[in-house]
């Protein structure tokens, strides 16, 4: 039974259309396909920090997250990058429901997630799948990948008839790109990018309509990086999913993303279209990174400027004052310490039209010749 089975689900959405899929939150407000289906505001995520074995003190809190807002749209991958610690793997978790926010929205649909519990949320937790950062770990050694890959239908018996599941899940390694025969096996007799796959398959089991993925190819060698990249985009293309897509590496994301966000210490810093970050880049923080991505010509990456930044990541349980990034960035000045700026269309490119004009938290944004070459 072809449309019965997720191989099949694309040819049935192309026949009835994206208005097919099942809504499953109940009381969701009215909702236009173009509009974001995903829309996440003001989220933070403060975790306590605690002193004392007998009697725990709170004697302040990290902040992993700090005011991040974004729009994922139908179709759309969102890229997120930034150093280790800025926080991505907690926004991950916060727009998968794993963990709760400390403040915030994220509207799934028009509806606040954040609010929700029980079978609600259960609904909504349903659309909106996570794959793992590293396939080495997040698989159980001791489970078959039939079990893992069909263990999402566990907590969700409805998504598939337990006399259908192996015929499900065969159809799912199929539809990754692994032998349905390897059923059976177990996570350690496959290669990295084949563990992947079993990941992405696993993501997939509920028909999700976002996909969160958390620096899915950071672990693999860089031949199998792209191909677990293609992958993930036929997938999207197939079954009209909408990625966020984590991950510390500028080149991964750049192929994959329609639009990117930079964060630092807990907040986004820049955020715009794939060409607007990697080609007008007003941002220093972005311009820093882009300019230490290796190139593959070395004659080009001759000439572009090299952005060397001092000093480490401070504590995102100390953050400095004003602008996070002052104490790393050239162009600080009092008033960076004084004054927080803004996402926003940085005032001198608010008339202007062009790539440059795209939010940017920065007094002093501006664009930089050669940080990346031609
Ligand atoms: N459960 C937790 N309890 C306390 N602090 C946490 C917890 N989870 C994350 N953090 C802290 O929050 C900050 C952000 O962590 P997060 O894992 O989100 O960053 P990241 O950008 O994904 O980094 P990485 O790529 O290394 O995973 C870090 O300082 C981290 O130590």
């Amino acid at each position: 039974m072809q449309s019965d089975s997720l191989g099949g689900t694309a040819q049935t959405q192309d026949e009835e259309g994206p208005d097919a899929l099942p809504d499953t939150s109940p009381a969701a407000p009215s909702y236009e396909p173009r509009e974001a289906i995903l829309e996440v505001r003001g989220l933070v995520k403060h975790f306590p920090l605690t002193q004392g074995v007998v009697v725990r003190r709170h004697v302040g809190a990290v902040r992993a997250v700090d005011g991040v807002s974004f729009d994922l749209r139908p179709g759309e991958t969102l890229g997120l990058v930034g150093e280790s610690g800025c926080g991505k793997s907690t926004v991950a978790k916060l727009v998968t429901s794993l963990e709760a926010p400390t403040a915030g929205s994220i509207r799934y649909k028009g509806e606040d997630v954040t609010r929700l519990s029980g079978r609600a949320l259960k609904a909504v937790r349903r659309n909106i799948q996570m794959v793992f950062q590293d396939p080495y770990t997040s698989l159980n050694p001791r489970m078959t990948v039939g079990d893992i890959v069909g263990e999402p239908f566990d907590i969700h018996p409805e998504a598939a008839p337990r006399g259908e599941r192996r015929r499900r899940v065969q159809e799912l390694l199929d539809v990754v790109g692994l032998n349905p025969e390897y059923v059976n096996r177990y996570p350690h007799q496959f290669s990295g990018g084949q563990r992947q796959r079993i990941g992405i398959a696993r993501g997939l089991a509920l028909r999700p309509e976002i996909i969160v993925a958390d620096e899915p190819v950071s672990a693999l060698d860089v031949s199998v990086q792209a191909q677990v990249v293609n992958l993930m985009e036929r997938l999207q293309d197939e079954f009209g999913l909408s990625y966020v897509f984590i991950a510390h590496d500028l080149s991964v994301v750049r192929h994959i993303s329609d639009r990117v966000g930079v964060m630092y210490l807990g907040k986004i810093v820049e955020i715009g279209t794939e060409r607007e970050i990697y080609e007008h880049p007003t941002h220093p923080y972005t311009q820093a990174l882009l300019s230490a991505v290796p190139v593959p010509d070395p004659a080009a990456g001759e000439q572009r400027t090299r952005i060397v930044l001092e000093g480490e990541v401070p504590s995102p349980a100390n953050p400095p004052s004003g602008c996070r990034f002052r104490t790393r960035c050239w162009k600080a000045t009092e008033r960076c310490a004084r004054e927080e700026p803004p996402l926003e269309v940085p005032a001198g490119f608010a008339h202007a039209e062009g790539p440059a004009h795209h939010p940017s938290a920065c007094h002093y944004a501006e664009e930089k010749e050669r940080i990346v070459p031609e």
